[in-house]
């Protein structure tokens, strides 16, 4: 009898193609195969083997196997399986998601050839000139490294190739043979000293032994949690097994990798999204072979064909950055644990401001719950000092008081950071004469004035016009920037304090590749300067010598319609507020506000972060928002509100709920209209997993069936976080 295979492919389809496996072809689930697909032969990946052959149906023949053994392996295929299911996404897309791009076009799973390189010796080759710095530190870099190292770590590290080619060119370095791969042989000796609160707080830590069990480690900032995580690795980890480390944005905290690194040499692997093609391959191809790695990556490393993973990892757990955004809507945390559960290992999520999800599940008693309460260096944690800004005289943003305590800090030789929660100049262009206001021609939003380069940019769509400097509408020359951004601020601070730098970090001044570094490293240098930018200066940076930090306006979150908003502000603020007095000296938080009133704020002023989130919690409970319950969104977007509202209101009608489902909507989204698509959205709500679960597909086959044009389009949310 023939035998048939289940096959997917990287389509957006809810279903699979049934093959007819060729005699002399043995398969397995996870195996690559070539298909025959309408005039095409795509690759695609095999799901099931033994299925029962249709009835009168002459199927095509796979033509072959592109290796013989599974490119996903078992227990990453189960991952995928479940994830599909669970995030409603089509089974085909979620497999390729876990394949490196070079492996989805079908190209040889072979790493192509790696070149290594290792430092001349001393007095060899040219002198560098005194301003290439990049070049003395990949040298020093290099120089520091027990074995030659491969151009993908090189470029892993932060450095580009044509520094290294540099550095060759002048004979500085030279071609070195591949380090045989003796596992971990070169892995250091060193394991970090913990702190007596460290040790505590280690001793609680699930190990591989203990099987699966996950630990929440509520480590306030500046705890020390990157030395936990490594002593632990160090101390429980088996020398043939692999890990995972999940962080928010490797590129943002270079140092953290660095730290890893001296603890565990070349057992690191890297995985982020600067990788290249022929880096993704290679850092794959390594997990997929067992090596005995420690992984640490964003959030799609959680896809990645470990073998014999013995320990998960996820620091700042909170992080919305776990939650990819669109297609394949799955949150790389919520899998990370989903992984260890499967391979019965430990998973520890560390945060200083965890998520209300995994809080309650410590609460429920499903985590264990690790405090970490004390500072590794400083025992007094940051003060916070609200500062009410009503009817205050501002400059630039900023009061009086604040610029007071920026020059205190200076003059004593330290370190300010202020915090702005918006890039560009200001966000809001408008004429006093007449009351227009500048907004995008294709979003419901207002455009935002870059000073830099004198553009009108929308931060939805990327929208670009030149600015203006007098209003369309009554061309009066009354037309002027509102509220603060972070070049404005950046501006107001060059000015008020001439004698030191500004440094400012947002998406704007970081884009160049490396320049974070270069940032990073005038700031570490521990120069009295004065540090200005958003979201980005908040996450996960140890800056000794920041001893203040300001922010300009607390204000944004406090009425926001999203249930999450006063989580995420509480979250916001606490961890720019950790910015400060991380070393030895105290430190100081000022957080202007229009509303000291607010108990959210005050209450950040008083408590700790659980005290705040059991109140948090409590208001969840009470208004029945996650994660007392649980709650999908099905989002529409077409070219006009009628047709995207209509398609919403129909499967409403025609589908059939049970009573347990609370439905709302459809409404138009919060910001209705984005890139000229008309967004609307029907939220679900249910006490029960598997009610929503199955609310959802019956939606996803009468959605499929229904086939709207490619003009309007929709999407499922599973444990959104954008609610908006
Ligand atoms: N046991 C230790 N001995 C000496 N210094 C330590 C120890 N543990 C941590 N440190 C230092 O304390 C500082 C804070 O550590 P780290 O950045 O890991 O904190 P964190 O818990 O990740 O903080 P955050 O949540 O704010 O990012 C770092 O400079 C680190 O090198
Ligand atoms: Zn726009």
């Amino acid at each position: 009898m023939p035998r048939t295979a289940r096959i997917a492919l990287n389509r957006p389809l809810r279903r699979l193609f049934d093959y007819r496996i060729p005699e002399d072809l043995t398969l397995e689930p996870g195996q690559r195969v070539r298909v025959p697909f309408g005039h095409q032969t795509l690759t695609g990946l095999v799901v099931d083997t033994d299925t029962p052959p249709p009835d009168g149906i002459e199927l095509r023949s796979i033509e072959r196997a592109l290796e013989p053994w599974p490119v996903l392996p078992t227990e990453t295929f189960h991952l995928l399986n479940w994830a599909s299911r669970y995030y409603q996404h089509p089974l085909g897309e979620c497999l390729f998601m876990a394949l490196p791009p070079a492996l989805r076009r079908g190209q040889p799973a072979k790493e192509k050839h790696e070149s290594y390189w290792q430092p001349a010796p001393d007095g060899e080759g040219q002198a560098l000139p005194a301003n290439a710095h990049r070049q003395q530190a990949l040298l020093a870099w290099l120089q520091e490294q027990p074995a030659p190292a491969s151009t993908t770590s090189i470029r892993a590290a932060g450095f580009t190739t044509s520094q290294l080619k540099s550095l060759a060119d002048k004979q500085r370095i030279r071609p070195a043979a591949a380090p045989a791969f003796a596992g971990i042989a070169d892995e250091p000796e060193l394991t970090p000293t913990l702190t007596p609160a460290q040790s505590a707080a280690a001793e609680q830590l699930p190990t591989p032994a203990e099987g699966f069990n996950t630990a929440l480690l509520y480590g306030v900032t500046g705890s020390g949690k990157t030395e936990l995580y490594i002593h632990h690795l160090k101390t429980h980890l088996p020398k043939d097994r692999q890990a995972l480390v999940l962080v928010p944005e490797i590129n943002l905290t270079p140092q953290t990798v660095a730290r890893f690194r001296q603890y565990f040499g070349d057992r690191i692997g890297v995985w982020h999204s600067a990788l290249n093609d022929a880096e993704r391959l290679a850092v794959w191809l390594r997990v997929r072979r067992g090596e005995p790695l420690i992984l640490v990556g964003t959030r799609s490393a959680a896809l990645l064909p470990f073998t014999s993973l013995a320990t998960v990892i996820v620091d700042e757990e909170h992080d919305g950055s776990y939650k990819q955004g669109d297609g394949f809507r799955y949150s790389g945390r919520d899998l990370a644990v989903y992984r260890a559960r499967l391979n019965r290992c430990p998973a520890i999520l560390g945060s200083a401001t965890p998520s209300l999800e995994s809080y309650h599940n410590a609460k429920q008693g499903r985590y264990r719950l690790i405090r970490l309460e004390q500072r590794a260096q400083n025992t007094t944690p940051p003060s916070l000092h609200l500062l009410d800004i009503r009817s205050r005289p501002l400059e630039g943003g900023l009061s009086r008081p604040a610029i007071q305590a920026i020059r205190r800090t200076l003059e004593n030789g330290e370190q300010a950071l202020v915090f702005v929660n918006r890039r560009g100049y200001a966000p809001v262009m408008m004429c006093f004469d007449c009351g227009y206001v500048e907004e995008c021609p294709r979003c419901d939003t207002r455009l935002t004035y870059h000073r830099q380069d004198r553009a009108m940019r929308c931060h939805h769509c990327n929208y670009q016009a030149a600015a203006r400097d007098h209003c369309p509408s009554c061309q009066s020359e009354n037309f002027k920037p509102v509220g603060q951004g972070t070049e404005r601020a950046e501006d107001t601070l060059a000015e008020t304090f001439p004698d030191y730098p500004v440094v400012r970090v947002d998406r704007d001044s970081t884009q160049r590749k490396g320049s974070i570094q270069g940032i990073l490293q005038r700031v570490n240098s521990g120069h009295p300067c004065i540090l200005v930018g958003t979201q980005m200066l908040a996450k996960g940076h140890d800056f000794p010598n920041v001893t203040l930090v300001v922010v300009i306006n607390a204000d944004g979150g406090l009425f926001s319609t999203d249930f999450r908003a006063p989580e995420r502000l509480m979250q916001t603020l606490l961890q720019v507020s950790g910015r400060a007095g991380r070393a030895q000296k105290p430190g100081r938080v000022l957080i202007q506000t229009c509303h000291s009133d607010a108990a959210l704020l005050q209450q950040l002023c008083q408590h700790d972060y659980l005290t705040i989130a059991d109140q948090l919690l409590a208001e969840r409970q009470t208004g029945g928002f996650p994660p007392f319950r649980h709650m999908a969104i099905l989002r529409a977007e077409a070219d006009t509100m009628e047709q995207s509202l209509t398609l919403l209101n129909t499967v409403k009608a025609d589908a059939s709920f049970p009573s347990e489902l609370t439905v709302w909507g459809p409404l138009p989204a919060l910001i209705a209209r984005k890139a000229d698509r008309h967004r609307a959205q029907l939220v679900f709500l249910s006490d029960r997993r598997s009610c929503l679960n199955q609310a959802l597909s019956q939606l996803c086959t009468m959605l499929e069936l229904r086939k709207p044009s490619t003009r309007l389009r929709w999407s499922i949310d599973v444990d959104p976080i954008e609610t908006g």
